[in-house]
C-alpha cells in the first residue's frame, strides 16, 4: 500500500518539487544552536488533479524572499518539462504550480476568436496560446514590446499578427512601422501614418515624435494629469505606436536610439509606445536603459544560450526546436511557452483591406515626391531653433 501511494501521481510530484527547493537552496536559512545551519522549505499547501492539469501550491516561510523563487523559475520548468507554469499570488507568498499535460499546437489567426478575448483591452496585444489558454494583455499598462528570434523563427509573422491586432481594434490609432528589413511593413501603407524602408526616414520619425511627446507632455501638464487617459475626452490624444524591425541595424545611428531610448523611458504616461523587433540579440542596442525598459520579450528560437539569456535572462529560447515555428519564450511576469498564431501576409492584406485609405503603390509614389522636397526633419528644426 505504501509502495501505490508513493507511486501516486500527487505524491510524485509532492517528491519532485521537495527536490527542487533542495537543489535550488530556494530555503529560509536560520542560524540555530551553536551556529547550527536550520533550513526552512516552501511549504506545499495543496496538490490537486484535474482533467489536463496537475496543480501545486506552495507558501514561502516568513523571511524568505519571494523573489529568489521567481527569479529560479526556469527550474521548474527543468524539472516538470515545458508544460510547467508558476503563478505568484496577491499575498506574495503563495505560488501555485500548474503542470499541463496538453501541447499547444499551431494554429491560424482567427479574429472573432481573438475579438473576444481582446474585448476590454485599451490597446490590446494578443500573443498567442499557452497551456492554459489564450495570452493576451494590455500596451497601456505594459509598454513597450520587443520581439527577437532567430531566422526563420516566426518573428515577422508574430509582428504582423500584433499590428493587424491594433490596427483592427483601434480606430483611431497613429501608427508608424520603419522596417529595416525593406521586407515586411509594406502591408501597411495606406494604413500606418508613415512606413519607411531607411534610416533616414526612421530619423525623421523619431524627431517628430520626440516634439509630439514635449507636446503632449505640455498638455499634461496644464490638465494637471499624470496619464493621456485622465485628460478630458475633447483633448486626448490618439495611442501612437512606432514598430521597427531589425532595430540592432540601427546601432550606429546614434539620434535614433537616442530617440527610440527616450520613448521607452517617457512614452508611457503619454501614450506613445514601441514594437522593436531583431533577429540577433545585440548587448550594445539592449545594454542598459532601453533593456530594462522593453519590459514586454517575446522570444523566438535563439540561436543559443547566450543570446536567449540577453532577450529573456534566461537560455531557454535556445532549447525550443527550429522546426517548431512560431513558438516562443513569452516573458511577463515571469517566462512561459506561447504559441503564437499563424496569419500569412496574402490573409493579412484581405484582413487589412477595409482599413487601407489608398494603394499601397500610391503611397510609395507620394512618399518619392514628399523625397524630393526639403525633409521635414529639417524644416521642423528651423521652427524649433526660431521659438527658442
Ligand atoms: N505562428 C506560426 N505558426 C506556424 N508557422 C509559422 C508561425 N510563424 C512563422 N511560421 C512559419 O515560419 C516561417 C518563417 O517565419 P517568419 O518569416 O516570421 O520568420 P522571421 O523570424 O521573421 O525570419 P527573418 O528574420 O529571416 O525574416 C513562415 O513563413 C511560416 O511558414
Amino acid at each position: 500500500a505504501w509502495l501505490v501511494w508513493r507511486g501516486m501521481p500527487e505524491q510524485v510530484l509532492r517528491r519532485k518539487l521537495m527536490h527542487l527547493f533542495r537543489f535550488g537552496n530556494l530555503y529560509y536559512k536560520i542560524i540555530g544552536y551553536k551556529g547550527r545551519e536550520l533550513r526552512e522549505y516552501p511549504r506545499i499547501k495543496r496538490v490537486t488533479r484535474y482533467f489536463d492539469r496537475t496543480e501545486a501550491a506552495f507558501v514561502v516561510p516568513l523571511g524568505m524572499d519571494p523573489e529568489l523563487i521567481k527569479k529560479q523559475e526556469w527550474l521548474f520548468r527543468q524539472m516538470f518539462g515545458p508544460g510547467a507554469e508558476l503563478t505568484c499570488g496577491e499575498d506574495v507568498k503563495t505560488f501555485v504550480m500548474q503542470v499541463y499535460s496538453t501541447s499547444v499546437q499551431p494554429f491560424g489567426y482567427d479574429y472573432e476568436q481573438i475579438d473576444q478575448c481582446i474585448e476590454k483591452l485599451r490597446l490590446p496585444i494578443y500573443v498567442g496560446r499557452s497551456r492554459s489558454g489564450d495570452v493576451v494583455y494590455d500596451m497601456v499598462d505594459h509598454p513597450h514590446l520587443l520581439i527577437a528570434g532567430e531566422t526563420g523563427s516566426g518573428k515577422s509573422v508574430a509582428l504582423r499578427s500584433v499590428l493587424t491586432t491594433l490596427i483592427r481594434s483601434l480606430s483611431d490609432l497613429e501608427l508608424y512601422c520603419a522596417d529595416m528589413k525593406r521586407s515586411e511593413f509594406h502591408l501597411f501603407r495606406g494604413i500606418a501614418r508613415d512606413v519607411v524602408m531607411d534610416a533616414a526616414g526612421l530619423h525623421r520619425i523619431v524627431l517628430k515624435l520626440r516634439r509630439e511627446l514635449r507636446q503632449r507632455g505640455d498638455l499634461l501638464d496644464r490638465y494637471e494629469v499624470a496619464h493621456v487617459d485622465d485628460l478630458p475626452e475633447w483633448d486626448r490624444p490618439p495611442y501612437i505606436v512606432l514598430a521597427v524591425d531589425e532595430v540592432a541595424l540601427l546601432k550606429k545611428e546614434r539620434d535614433i536610439m537616442d530617440g527610440i531610448e527616450e520613448i521607452s523611458t517617457i512614452g508611457r504616461a503619454l501614450g506613445m509606445f514601441l514594437v522593436l523587433s531583431m533577429q540577433r540579440p545585440d548587448a550594445d542596442v539592449l545594454d542598459g536603459k532601453l533593456k530594462n525598459n522593453l519590459t514586454v520579450r517575446m522570444a523566438f528560437r535563439h540561436a543559443d544560450e547566450i543570446n536567449s539569456r540577453i532577450t529573456i535572462d534566461s537560455g531557454e529560447a535556445a532549447a525550443i526546436k527550429q522546426s517548431e515555428k512560431g513558438r516562443m519564450v513569452f516573458k511577463l511576469d515571469g517566462c512561459r511557452y506561447v504559441q503564437g498564431p499563424h496569419l500569412d501576409l496574402k490573409d493579412a492584406y484581405e484582413m487589412l483591406a477595409p482599413y487601407r485609405k489608398h494603394s499601397p503603390i500610391e503611397e510609395e509614389n507620394d512618399d518619392a515626391a514628399e523625397a524630393t522636397q526639403t525633409p521635414e526633419f529639417e524644416a521642423d528644426n528651423t521652427v524649433e531653433v526660431g521659438l527658442l
